[in-house]
């Protein structure tokens, strides 16, 4: 786990077994079904990472030998929020190790003209304003997904959010930093640059038609 550019606002997870699976998600002849897999098994590594800083407070058990103080979770509960259609593969995954998360979901599509976030759909924790939240999208390209689905859960109340891409580019990072420097960005990697259709380069194509084998 590195810091990126210098910004301890962006997390790089660059642990050589996430390298390893994203490596083989980016190849073009990779199934569907080993895409969603290793989507999902990064997703436990990811959440590994970001969930380093919480906080814990010991409480008192009791083991089959004695009565002792031992950590469990503290603070704030969890909402995971994903941003559909590719973030529900980081979503399963996560969901693996936090099974008791509430979970919100943003629906979002990409005008292919504009680059701009289209709203679809939105279904967020009413109690979101005392959780943490975890934006989940594997796509961090021009940024203007993820900066339209921060927007929602703050105007939903929530001020504690972090979010959490598979594969960014320099520009989605600096356009979400900007918009929201108080969101702690993780990624597993920062390619090279966007095409003129706002792909990743080299990337690994569509997330979400990979995901779902929609094209
Ligand atoms: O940073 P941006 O330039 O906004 O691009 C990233 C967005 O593009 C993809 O979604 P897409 O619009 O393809 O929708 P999908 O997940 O339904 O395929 C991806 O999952 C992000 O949400
Ligand atoms: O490279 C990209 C950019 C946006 N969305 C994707 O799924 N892939
Ligand atoms: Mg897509």
């Amino acid at each position: 786990m590195t810091v990126y550019a210098g910004d301890p606002g962006v997390i790089l997870v660059d642990h050589p077994l996430v390298q390893h699976k994203l490596t083989i998600m980016r190849k073009k002849e990779t199934s569907t079904l080993g895409f969603r897999r290793l989507l999902g098994e990064i997703a436990m590594l990811l959440a590994y990472e970001v969930l380093r800083d919480v906080p814990t407070e010991l409480v008192e058990i009791e083991t089959p030998i004695k009565t002792c103080m031992m950590p469990q979770l503290a603070g704030k509960k969890l909402c995971l929020v994903s941003v559909l259609r590719a973030g529900d593969g980081l979503l399963s995954g996560m969901l693996d190790i936090l099974p008791a998360a509430r979970v919100g979901h943003v629906g979002l599509y990409r005008d292919p003209a504009t680059l701009q976030a289209v709203e679809y759909f939105l279904k967020l924790p009413r109690d979101i304003d005392e959780r943490m939240a975890i934006v989940l999208d594997p796509m961090l390209a021009t940024g203007n997904s993820a900066v339209a689905a921060v927007n929602k859960v703050k105007q939903a109340g929530c001020s504690s959010i972090k979010f959490v891409s598979l594969l960014s580019a320099p520009e989605g990072i600096a356009t979400l930093r900007k918009a929201h420097p108080d969101v702690t960005v993780y990624t597993a990697a920062v390619d090279e640059c966007l095409n003129d259709h706002g792909y990743i380069v080299p990337g690994l194509g569509d997330a979400g038609d990979r995901l779902f084998g929609t094209k």
